[in-house]
């Protein structure tokens, strides 16, 4: 697969955080490529580094943060040509090249739209602002394009709307104005880390439709950070399962929920209710709890956790195994597969 398709190749990832003169290993060895006009969903359990992985991409880490990766390639698309960005290259995560980018090519929609705003800002300002300092725009050029962006959003009365406070919006509206911020500069590919999970279950779907809707009609590429595997699985083209910071399962909607390989894999989705897809099915608990990741020892994280584990498991690195085209596994029940990491 060539430049055009992939918008976004990520090659042995690595993050760690230094406190207490203690460096923790939270990322470990990422690698996922995201195909352009695709939505790719991420997926584990709570603190398994979905969201470190997604913000080391975008360098929005904090300054304890450790960063470093083989490849984080980002190929824009303008004008018909290919344009490479090399982001580990790129030294200052708030430096020029990095502000560039966010806004007019990635952004980011996080979990709680009250981080994202400013509340002593009216909404139409605080949308208007990347217009302004991307592209050099007037005030008035500005406010239509805004306008615009709020009725393909469904944020009604726009003409009044862009004058509030966020206070006086409901949170599924301040979720629209956040998704308004990150599509304003018309990037390409857009990261959402669990957008709805503050929001009630209609609006969840509404947000998700719109985000869908970008998606199929505008050809942005997608990246969802989510708990929800219903959503995964009207959303998702391609799934990427994380456990203890490491990829341990890649492959299509298909792969993942009808050919599950990886056993935290089969776990996750026996413990969550996935609808329509599995009648009658009765929800486990994963035995065992995640380990300290202060604490690791070597081979497979999950081994501990795992009904199939055997003395291999717990030694040196587990690689990843091509189990059919682009499903890859981290599972040594696999190694009679090809190694691909
Ligand atoms: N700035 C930081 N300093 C130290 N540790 C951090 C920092 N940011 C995140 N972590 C740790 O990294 C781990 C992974 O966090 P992350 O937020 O990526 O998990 P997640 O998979 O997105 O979880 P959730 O689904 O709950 O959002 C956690 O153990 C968290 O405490």
């Amino acid at each position: 697969m060539d430049n055009r398709e992939i918008i976004l190749d990520v090659k042995k990832l690595n993050t760690s955080f230094v406190s207490d003169r203690k460096e923790v290993r939270i990322v470990k060895d990422v690698s996922f490529q995201l195909k352009r006009g695709t939505a790719l969903a991420v997926v584990g359990e709570s603190g398994c580094g979905k969201s470190v992985t997604m913000n080391s991409i975008m360098r929005f880490t904090g300054p304890n943060a450790r960063v470093s990766a083989e490849n984080i390639q980002y190929n824009a698309l303008k004008d018909g040509k290919i344009i490479e960005h090399h982001l580990e290259n790129i030294k200052k995560p708030n430096g020029p090249e990095m502000r560039a980018l966010r806004g007019p090519d990635m952004s980011m929609v996080f979990q709680d739209p009250m981080s994202s705003l400013n509340p002593v800002y009216k909404v139409g300002d605080q949308v208007a602002e990347g217009l302004i300092q991307h592209t050099g725009m007037s005030k008035k050029e500005a406010k239509e394009k805004v306008l615009t962006m709020f009725r393909k959003l469904g944020i009604p009365d726009p003409e009044e709307r862009i004058n509030c406070y966020p206070h006086e919006f409901s949170g599924g509206m301040k979720q629209r104005v956040v998704i308004a911020i990150a599509m304003i500069c018309n990037p390409e590919l857009i990261i959402c880390d669990e957008p709805t999970t503050a929001l009630d279950v209609t609006i969840q779907a509404q947000i998700m439709e719109l985000l869908k809707g970008l998606q199929i009609n505008e050809g942005k590429s997608i990246i969802l950070i989510t708990h929800n595997m219903g959503l995964v699985a009207e959303m998702a083209d391609e799934v990427c399962v994380m456990y203890m910071g490491r990829v341990v399962e890649f492959g299509t909607l298909e792969d993942i929920f009808d050919h599950t390989a990886h056993p935290y894999t089969q776990a996750l989705l026996r413990s969550v209710p996935v609808l329509g897809l599995a009648d009658g099915q009765k929800l486990e608990t994963i035995p065992g709890a995640t380990p300290n990741p202060a604490d690791l020892k070597e081979g497979c994280e999950f081994a501990d956790r795992c009904p199939y584990a055997q003395e291999s498991c717990r030694k040196g690195k587990i690689p990843a195994f091509e189990i059919a085209p682009g499903h890859r596994v981290r599972c040594l029940r696999y190694d009679t597969f090809p190694e691909v990491d």
